[in-house]
């Protein structure tokens, strides 16, 4: 097999890599958990090299998902030794993520240093964001600096805007007035408004952290109780482990930040497990409204992610919920964001 891309996918929880062919087929795709004990570097020597072994000679690009490209990447970027020292930078700002990706980097590097090693970033497709809805309220100082909203999930939110524009136009609709929110519901979780396959708003900001209940990420808290638990005493270091890691569904429910656990044990009477539930519908139903506002109306919502293509239950309570916008089309979109990088970078890659 010829001209094949490796795309290394490390999120928060797991990893994903695929090879795809130039025709956009997968001659191999696969993925796995992380378990917070494991190391990184076992993972990818042990279980990833054997698994690529046999097509080695037919890969001719790697690329890599990263999180967070801070405000200098907005486009698929070649990596070189500046690039990795960028991105060692804005670690603090996607801890759970940028990490991952530079182990990921520095595997391939040395598995392969005869190949163009890609970038591409989360961030990127909401480099369209207009200064209303990337702009926090805070001093000029403070945003000269470059605290504002990024916006994340955009490269499955960009592969999202791209299958649903090509049904409308396949139904003869005009894809350029289309009025759409993307619902990434995985372990992270977003929404973003997209008109005319652009982006104009989203629920995360500065970092991976701001929005909806995630698995076990808070989504937005009022910033005063953030100050009380400082005032309090607590450090950094303990302030980050319960935004990132204790909150979300698995905080609210004291049992894991599964989905699948949370409707089971919801169902079997766990009040925690319920609570989970309606504080993760509540904040959805409340930021859908947001960015249908943003766009002054919607055409389609579309489901993605884990949780929003097999959660039967949220797609009935949705259904019900938001029968008060007109004319609304739910769809489901499966996420590909190994897809997605694989065509991005051989994008770039062919223009040089
Ligand atoms: N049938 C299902 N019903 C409800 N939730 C599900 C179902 N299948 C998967 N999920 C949820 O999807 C989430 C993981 O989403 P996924 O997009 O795979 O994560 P990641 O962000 O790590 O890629 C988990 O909360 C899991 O419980
Ligand atoms: C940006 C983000 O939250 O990614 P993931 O859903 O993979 O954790
Ligand atoms: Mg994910």
């Amino acid at each position: 097999m010829q001209d094949l891309a490796l795309v290394i996918n490390l999120g928060s929880s797991s990893l994903k890599a695929a090879l795809v062919d130039s025709t956009g087929a997968f001659p191999w795709h696969s993925g796995r958990s992380l378990q917070p004990e494991e190391s990184l570097d076992g993972v990818l020597s042990r279980w990833l090299e054997p698994e690529l072994a046999p097509y080695r000679e037919g890969i001719t690009l790697v690329g890599h998902r990263v999180v967070h490209g801070g405000e200098r990447f907005t486009a698929p970027t070649r990596i070189d030794a500046a690039l990795e020292a960028t991105l060692e930078e804005l670690v603090p700002l996607a801890p759970l993520h940028n990490p991952p990706a530079l182990k990921g980097l520095a595997w391939a590097r040395g598995w392969a240093p005869d190949l163009p090693q890609w970038a591409c970033f989360d961030t990127a497709f909401h480099s369209t964001l207009p200064a209303a809805a990337s702009t926090y309220a805070l001093p000029a100082e403070l945003r000269q600096r470059g605290f504002r909203r990024f916006g994340f999930h955009g490269i499955n939110h960009q592969h999202v805007a791209d299958t649903v524009a090509a049904q409308w136009q396949q139904q003869g609709r005009d894809a350029n007035k289309l009025r759409l929110i993307s619902a990434h519901l995985g372990a992270g979780a977003s929404l973003a408004a997209i008109r005319g396959g652009r982006c104009i708003d989203t629920t995360m900001g500065y970092t991976p952290l701001e929005g909806l209940v995630m698995a076990s990420r808070s989504g937005s808290v009022d910033p005063g109780l953030l100050l009380e638990l400082l005032r309090d005493g607590m450090g950094e270091a303990e302030l980050s482990h319960l935004l990132q890691k204790q909150a979300g569904l698995k905080g609210l429910s004291g049992l894991s930040g599964d989905m699948r656990e949370i409707r089971e044990q919801a169902a079997a009477g766990h009040q925690g497990a319920q609570l989970a539930l309606d504080v993760f519908r509540q904040r959805l139903l409340q930021l859908i409204g947001a960015m249908a506002a943003s766009l002054r109306g919607v055409d389609v919502l579309a489901l993605t992610g884990g949780i929003g293509e097999h959660d039967q239950a949220l797609r009935a309570e949705l259904t019900d919920a938001l029968s008060w916008l007109p004319n609304l089309e739910m769809v489901i979109v499966p996420a590909d964001e190994e897809g997605m990088i694989a065509l991005l970078c051989r994008r770039s890659a062919a223009v040089g």
